[in-house]
């Protein structure tokens, strides 16, 4: 479970990042963050891994403080999360397989992985996560010989190899086609439903924020302003989190026409 308690992030410049945020997630769950640009998805999204730092308030993952945690600690909490980021974040020059790896590197001593010595149980499941993602017959290739959808897929199973809890995706499908976005969004639900991993994904488009959500939480000027099941993230809804109506290029669907 992760618990905000009264958060709110102010930026060295002034600006607010978030304001008083009070939210629980559950495990298991598949959260859609929608809001326009500039609404703090990616501040919120940030500081459940601690990669943004928050100016007060508690976030609490299974009853453990993070905010708070000193770099011992921040290490072993970050072990159970995954991240997922728009530009996929490969060493671009590596074999697929070695970037499944670097998932693993936290659980070893620093010499160790840096001459490759993996445990052959980390390569079996280093493969088998990207069995996972239908992409094992790519294994050997290099990273930047892959399409921007198949490396989002070895993103997934760098995370995946983590044996997280919990995984944290940045915008993942920005930069990738409407086919590839939702063969990405397919593989995040699938696993989120067969490993019960609590996913959490900031989205720009509403339908598929629909399609894949069981919750929405919509921010506007680093406030939650909706929260609530799919079914209740209505035109009008997504009107109110925007403040202004729905435009054409914020569905998906009016993209492949
Ligand atoms: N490093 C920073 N320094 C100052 N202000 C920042 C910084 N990062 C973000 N902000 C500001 O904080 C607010 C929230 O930004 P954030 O990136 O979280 O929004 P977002 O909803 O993810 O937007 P986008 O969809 O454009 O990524 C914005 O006003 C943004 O300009």
């Amino acid at each position: 479970m992760i618990e905000f308690k009264d958060v709110s992030k102010e930026y060295p410049n002034g600006t607010k990042g978030l304001k008083n945020i009070n939210l629980t997630i559950n495990q298991g769950e598949f959260v859609v963050i929608v809001g326009l640009s500039g609404a703090g998805k990616s501040t919120l999204l940030r500081s459940i891994n601690r990669l943004n730092d928050v100016s007060s308030g508690t976030i609490t993952i299974d009853g453990q403080n993070i905010t708070t945690a000193n770099s011992l600690k921040l290490r072993k909490m970050r072990l159970g999360i995954g991240m997922i980021f728009q530009n996929f974040n490969l060493v671009r020059r590596s074999t697929v397989l070695r970037n499944v790896l670097s998932g693993r590197v936290g659980y070893h001593s620093t010499l160790r992985t840096a001459f490759g010595l993996f445990p052959k149980k980390d390569v079996e499941l280093a493969l088998n996560a990207l069995g996972r993602v239908n992409i094992v017959d790519k294994a050997y290739h290099r990273a930047d010989q892959l399409s921007g959808g198949q490396q989002q897929r070895v993103s997934i199973a760098r995370a995946l190899a983590q044996e997280p809890k919990i995984i944290l995706a940045d915008e993942p499908v920005a930069s990738l086609d409407p086919l590839t976005t939702e063969q990405v969004m397919d593989d995040l639900k699938r696993i989120n439903e067969n490993d019960g991993i609590t996913t959490i994904v900031n989205l720009h488009f509403i339908d598929l924020a629909r399609k894949y959500a069981t919750r929405i939480i919509g921010l506007r000027q680093g406030e939650v302003v909706f929260d609530g099941p799919v079914e209740e993230a209505t035109d009008e809804a997504f009107a109110e989190i925007y403040g202004r109506p729905i435009q054409s290029d914020e569905l998906l669907g009016e993209a492949t026409q």
